[in-house]
């Protein structure tokens, strides 16, 4: 199977190449060039352009910041709009709000050609791991179509319906890890300036009703002081920002979350 990959960052990367080894001819492009070359290393085509991806690959799957990204790889110059049509897939990866997700549905369907969201849960090494899960909405058969390459990206992959249901279901998620993370780390702080042993906190964690793969994974680092990004804080605060509006479109109160992110923001 044939894919164009669109964003080669900590994410895309690592899934790119995943395809890659995983027997997939794979062309990729990234905004900033150069990023291609490790891809191209492991056996990856280049574009030169996000439009000639499109025009090679039958199938395209994109992993970028925002959706003010997501929507210049689509709607610009050289974008993927110049060459989707009849018969080609588009596939956006990145974790955008659900009116994003329709913008560009509505324009690649004008086009003729047809779109899925896949927002993604889980970070670098579930990513490098082939162990994403995987939130995808929209087009049923260009999902159908995408099965093969969704489970060499992830452990389990949900067809959630209609446009928009990816985006609302991811930033529902990255709403709570948001919350979860704030309340850990001021749990960590206080543990520490109270004088107890930060250690012993994560272990009592880790035996009890509230142990989670997140606080296991992240909890050491935090001892250490060792902030090597995973997930950019700049994502996680665009996440929890998008899914207060959600909560503001739905008129649901979250307070826990507005704290968070007015806490991330300091
Ligand atoms: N990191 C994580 O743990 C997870 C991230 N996500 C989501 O996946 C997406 C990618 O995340 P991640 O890989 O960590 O992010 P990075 O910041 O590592 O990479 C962002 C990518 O988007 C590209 N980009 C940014 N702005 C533009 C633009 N205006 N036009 C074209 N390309 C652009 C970057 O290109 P360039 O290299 O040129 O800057 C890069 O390829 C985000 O939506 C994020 O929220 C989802 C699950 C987990
Ligand atoms: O959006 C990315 C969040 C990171 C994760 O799911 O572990």
């Amino acid at each position: 199977m044939e894919v164009g990959f669109l964003g080669l960052g900590i994410m895309g990367k690592a899934m790119a190449a995943n395809l890659l080894r995983h027997g997939f001819r794979v062309t990729v492009w990234n905004r900033t060039l150069s990023k291609c070359d490790e891809l191209v290393a492991m056996g990856a085509a280049v574009g030169d352009t996000p439009a000639s991806v499109v025009a090679k690959c039958k199938y395209t799957i994109a992993m970028l910041s925002d959706p003010s990204a997501a929507l210049s790889v689509v709607f610009d110059k050289d974008g993927v709009l110049e060459q989707i049509g009849e018969g080609k897939g588009y596939v956006d990866m990145s974790t955008v709000d659900a009116a994003t997700s329709c913008k560009i549905s509505e324009a690649v369907k004008q086009k003729g050609g047809a779109f899925v969201e896949a927002p993604v849960s889980g970070s670098k090494k579930p990513a490098e791991d082939g162990q994403l899960v995987i939130l995808a909405a929209g087009d049923k058969a260009l999902y159908d179509d995408m099965v093969p390459a969704f489970d060499v990206l992830g452990k389990k992959s949900f067809f959630l319906g209609e446009m928009g249901n990816g985006a609302k279901m991811k930033l529902v998620v990255n709403m709570i890890m948001g919350s979860m993370m704030n309340a850990f780390s001021e749990g960590l702080c206080l543990a520490d300036k109270s004088g107890l042993s930060p250690q012993t906190l994560l272990d009592v964690l880790d035996l009890g009703a509230i142990a989670n793969p997140m606080f296991k994974m992240k909890g050491p680092s935090m001892l250490q002081g060792s902030y090597n990004p995973a997930f950019p804080l700049k994502h996680q605060q665009k996440d929890m920002r998008l899914a207060l509006s959600l909560g503001d479109e739905n008129a649901v109160s979250m307070p826990v979350a507005a704290a968070s992110n007015e806490s991330a923001c300091t």
